[in-house]
C-alpha cells in the first residue's frame, strides 16, 4: 500500500492528521492563548520561546494559528459531511431508480449548480450573521450539487456492473443489492471527493474571513489571520506567512490525498448492458407443457434500436433433463448471452420478450420480479466469464459467498460461515477458512472462478448457467473448471446450459447442443452426433474453425468467410447464405425450416444439408480426449 500510493500520500496523510490532532489539543499544548496578550515586544520574531514570533498586539502566532485551524477544519469537515449527507441519498436514488427521480433530482440539480456559489455565500452569510453555524450551512449546502452530480454518476456506473448482475442472479432484493454491492464502491469515489471538497471549503472559508464574513474577532481563523497580517507585510512578514503556510500545506494535502484516493478507484470496467427486469412480452403461441425440468418455448428477445428492430433471440426452443449438460454455441454476437438472459428474465430495459420459459412447469414468463427473486439463486444458478467483474472488489469472499446461503436459506452468520467453507471445499479451493478472508483480487482467476461456482450452487439450484464460464482463464485452468462443473453436475443431479464458442471445450463435456446463429438455433441435437456429421454447413465451418488436439503443429484454422449478418437489416432466405459455399436461388429466396432429421431428435435449418461425418473428431468425445479429461481428473483430486 505504501509503495503504491507513493512517500507524498503518506506526508499529506501525516500534516492532515498532525493538523487535526493540534486543533482538537490546542487547549492542552504548551503555548499562550490565542488572545493572551504577551509581556515582550509586539511584531517580535520567530523565537525559541514563540516558534512563529507574536503578532501586532503581541499575542503568539503559533498559538493562533493553531488555535485558527479549529475553525477552519471544523468548517472543512462540517460542511463536507453535510453536503454528503443531503447529496449522497439523492444522488444514490437518482442513479438507482432512474426515470422520474433521476429526470426530477438532475433537474433541481442543475438549476442549484447555476447558482454563482461564492457570490451566494457571501449574501446569505451578510444577511444572516457571519457565525461559525452559518458558514458551515452555507459551505455545506453549496456543496451538494457537486455531491448529487458524483454519487449519481458513481452508482450508475455500479449498477450496470457484473457483480450487481451476479447478485440479481441469486436473487438478492433490491434494497439489499444497493446497501451490499453498490453503496461500498461509492464510498471509494466518495472518500476522494471528500478530501477535495474539503480543500474547497477550507478556501472558501479563507475567502469569506479574509472578508470579514466567517467568524468574528477574537477567534481566529486562517482566512482573518491573513487578513490581520497583511497590514504588517513590510515590519514583520511571519504574522501573515505563518498562516498563509499552513492554509496552502493543509489545501495541498486534502488534494493530493483525495486524487490518490481517486486512483483506487480505477477499476476495470464491464462493458455489460444495464440490467432491468424484463420487458413487457412478446405475443404468445399456444403449445403444449411437457414433464422436463426446463422447458423453452418459442423464446424471442428483440430490441427496440434507433436504427430498427434487432431480435437478438428469434424463437429459440428446447427441452432439458436433470443430469444433462446443454452446450449452446455459434459466433460472436449470435445471442447466446441473451437467450440466457432471456431465460433469466434479466434483460436491458430496452428488450422485449416473447415465449415461454417452464421450470419444472412452472412458467418463469408469467413470475413478477419479486417471484423470480425467489427462483434465481434455488432454482437457477449462473456463472458468469469474468470472475473478476463478477466478484464485488471491495467485499471479502466469505461474505459474498455467505450471501446467497442467509437470503435464500435463512441461517445465522455463524452456519453460513461454516457452510461457505464446506462449499468453497467442495469446489477445489484449499484452505477454505483464510480464503473466506480473503478480497476478490489476492485470489488467482482460477479461485475467483471456483468461488463464483460455488456461489451458484451454494442454494443446490436445478440448472446451473454457466455463460463461457472459461473465457477470462488461462487455458491450463479452463480445463479444471469445466471438469469441476461436470462433477458438480453428477453430484447435484443438476442440468447444466454451457455457452461457449470453443467447440473443442463444448465437445468433450456437453450431451446435447443447439447452434445458433443470428438469433435462430440453426441446428440442435446430441453433441456427439452434432459434432460428428454436422448438418448445416455453418455448424461444419465452426468446426473447422475449431482447434482440435490432433491438429499438427503450426497447423492453420480455418476461418468462416464474412461476417455475421446486420440483425436490423437480415436478408432475404438463410441468413447465412452470403457466407455459405453450398447457397443456390432457394436459399436467397426462402429461409430454412427447422428440419426434422428422422432420427435422434436431431433438427437443421439448411435446403442443402451435408451428408458426410467430420473427417477427425473435434468433436466427438473421442476415447483419448475423454480419457485424459478422466486421467487428469483423478488426478487433479
Ligand atoms: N442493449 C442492446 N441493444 C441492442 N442490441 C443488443 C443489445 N444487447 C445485445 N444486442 C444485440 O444482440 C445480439 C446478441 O448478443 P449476445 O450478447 O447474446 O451475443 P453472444 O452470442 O452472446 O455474443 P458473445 O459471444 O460476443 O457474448 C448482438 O448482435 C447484439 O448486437
Amino acid at each position: 500500500m505504501r509503495r503504491r500510493q507513493g512517500l507524498g500520500f503518506w506526508l499529506a496523510l501525516g500534516w492532515i492528521g498532525l493538523i487535526l490532532l493540534a486543533a482538537l489539543l490546542a487547549d492542552l499544548l504548551p503555548f499562550a492563548r490565542y488572545d493572551e496578550t504577551l509581556a515582550g515586544p509586539p511584531q517580535s520574531g520567530p523565537s525559541a520561546a514563540h516558534p512563529f514570533g507574536t503578532d501586532g498586539l503581541g499575542r503568539d502566532v503559533l498559538s493562533r494559528v493553531v488555535y485558527g485551524a479549529r475553525v477552519s477544519l471544523g468548517v472543512g469537515i462540517g460542511a463536507v459531511l453535510l453536503g454528503l449527507g443531503i447529496g449522497a441519498p439523492l444522488g444514490i436514488l437518482a442513479g438507482y431508480r432512474r426515470k422520474a427521480a433521476d429526470a426530477v433530482i438532475m433537474a433541481v440539480n442543475d438549476v442549484a449548480q447555476a447558482f454563482p456559489a461564492l457570490v451566494f455565500a457571501l449574501a446569505v452569510v451578510a444577511f444572516a450573521g457571519a457565525n461559525l453555524r452559518n458558514v458551515l450551512i452555507v459551505l455545506g449546502v453549496l456543496g451538494v450539487p457537486s455531491w448529487v452530480r458524483l454519487i449519481r454518476g458513481a452508482t450508475l456506473t455500479f449498477a450496470e456492473r457484473e457483480f450487481v448482475l451476479a447478485a440479481r442472479v441469486l436473487g438478492t432484493r433490491d434494497r439489499r443489492i444497493l446497501w451490499r454491492e453498490i453503496v461500498p464502491n461509492v464510498a471509494v469515489p466518495a472518500a476522494s471527493y471528500a478530501f477535495i471538497g474539503m480543500a474547497v471549503v477550507v478556501v472558501a472559508e479563507g475567502s469569506l474571513a479574509f472578508l470579514g464574513l466567517s467568524v468574528q474577532a477574537p477567534t481566529p481563523t486562517w482566512g482573518g489571520l491573513i487578513n490581520e497580517g497583511r497590514t504588517l507585510m513590510e515590519t514583520a512578514p511571519h504574522v501573515v506567512l505563518a498562516p498563509s503556510i499552513a492554509m496552502f500545506l493543509t489545501v495541498l494535502s486534502f488534494n493530493l490525498v483525495g486524487d490518490r484516493l481517486r486512483s483506487l478507484t480505477d477499476v476495470r470496467e464491464s462493458g455489460l448492458e444495464p440490467v432491468r427486469q424484463a420487458a413487457p412480452a412478446l405475443p404468445a403461441t399456444t403449445h403444449p407443457v411437457r414433464d422436463v425440468l426446463l422447458q423453452v418455448e418459442d423464446l424471442r428477445t428483440h430490441f427496440v434500436t434507433p436504427r430498427g428492430l434487432v431480435k437478438a433471440v428469434d424463437g429459440v426452443s428446447f427441452t432439458l433433463e436433470r443430469g444433462r449438460t446443454l452446450a449452446i454455441v455459434g459466433e460472436s454476437g449470435s445471442g447466446k448471452s441473451m437467450l440466457i438472459r432471456s431465460i433469466l428474465g434479466l434483460l436491458p430495459g430496452t428488450s422485449v420478450r416473447g415465449g415461454n420459459v417452464y421450470l419444472a412447469g412452472d412458467d418463469l414468463t408469467s413470475y413478477t420480479a419479486a417471484e423470480m427473486r425467489s427462483v434465481l439463486g434455488p432454482r437457477l444458478g449462473t456463472v458468469f466469464q469474468d470472475p473478476m467483474t463478477a466478484l464485488n472488489p471491495v467485499r471479502t469472499i466469505g461474505t459474498q459467498v455467505m450471501e446467497p446461503l442467509r437470503v435464500h436459506m435463512s441461517l445465522t452468520r455463524r452456519q453460513a460461515r461454516a457452510e461457505a467453507a464446506k462449499l468453497l471445499a467442495s469446489v477445489g479451493i484449499p484452505d477454505p477458512v483464510r480464503i473466506l478472508r480473503r478480497y476478490p483480487h489476492q485470489l488467482s482467476g482460477g479461485m475467483r472462478q471456483r468461488v463464483t461456482i460455488a456461489m451458484a450452487l451454494s442454494c443446490r439450484p436445478d440448472v446451473l448457467f454457466a455463460d463461457e464460464p472459461t473465457t477470462a482463464l488461462d487455458v491450463t485452468i479452463q480445463d479444471q473448471v469445466l471438469r469441476l462443473l461436470h462433477r458438480q453436475r453428477e453430484e447435484r443431479d443438476m442440468a447444466v446450459v454451457l455457452v461457449s464458442h470453443d467447440l473443442s471445450v463444448v465437445a468433450r463435456w456437453a450431451d446435447e447442443v443447439i447452434v445458433m446463429y443470428a438469433g435462430k438455433v440453426v441446428e440442435r441435437g446430441p453433441a456427439a452426433e452434432v459434432f460428428a456429421r454436422p448438418r448445416m454447413p455453418y455448424t461444419e465451418a465452426l468446426l473447422q474453425a475449431a482447434p482440435r488436439l490432433t491438429d499438427p503443429v503450426h497447423h492453420r484454422l480455418r476461418v468462416i468467410p464474412g461476417r455475421p449478418p446486420d440483425l436490423v437489416d437480415l436478408p432475404e432466405g438463410c441468413a447465412f447464405r452470403a457466407r455459405c459455399a453450398y447457397a443456390d436461388e432457394r436459399c436467397e429466396r426462402e429461409a430454412p425450416p427447422l428440419f426434422e432429421d428422422g432420427h435422434d431428435r436431431r433438427r437443421y435449418a439448411c435446403w442443402h444439408p451435408r451428408t458426410q461425418a467430420q473427417d477427425g473428431t473435434a468433436a466427438a468425445p473421442s476415447s483419448d480426449v475423454t480419457d485424459v479429461a478422466e486421467g487428469a481428473e483423478s488426478g487433479g483430486r
